[in-house]
């Protein structure tokens, strides 16, 4: 696969991937079992996955790192299917950020919040 092909369209051919397997065996498919456990275990993989995400950022290798952020963006996607979300209502909340700040964004919310 060219760095041409690997871009952001991998997310969104996951998520085609993920949504074709709503209704799948369950016994053939990892993601049809997880559509099957529902929304609680779903969102319990994902905080699985991002824990082990966060030890591998620190103590892991980039490979580690890397393997375990693939499992994280996965169920992540897993998440968003079952809550009637798709990728796109994501990369729109990104795009709305762009050019504002983060620093600038949080001292706006304290001064709302002081308010
Ligand atoms: N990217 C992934 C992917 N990443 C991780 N996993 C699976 O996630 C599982 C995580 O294992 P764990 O032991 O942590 O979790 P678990 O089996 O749910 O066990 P418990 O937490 O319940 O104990 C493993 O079975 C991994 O194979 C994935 N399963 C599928 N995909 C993609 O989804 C596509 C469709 O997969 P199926 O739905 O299985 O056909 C595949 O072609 C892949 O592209």
């Amino acid at each position: 696969m060219t760095d041409l092909e690997l871009d952001g369209r991998v997310l969104d051919h996951l998520f085609e991937v993920i949504e074709s397997r709503r209704d799948d065996d369950p016994e053939t498919s990892h993601t049809a079992k997880l559509f099957n456990k529902g929304v609680l275990k779903i969102a319990q993989k994902v905080g699985e996955e991002a824990t082990e995400t966060v030890i591998e950022g620190v103590a892991g290798s980039r490979e580690q790192l890397a393997d375990e952020s693939a499992d994280l963006l996965y169920h992540l996607l897993v998440l968003w299917a079952s809550r009637g979300l798709t990728p796109n209502d994501i990369w729109r909340q990104l795009e709305g950020r762009k050019g504002i700040s983060g620093i600038a964004e949080k001292a706006a919310r304290g001064v709302a919040l002081e308010g």
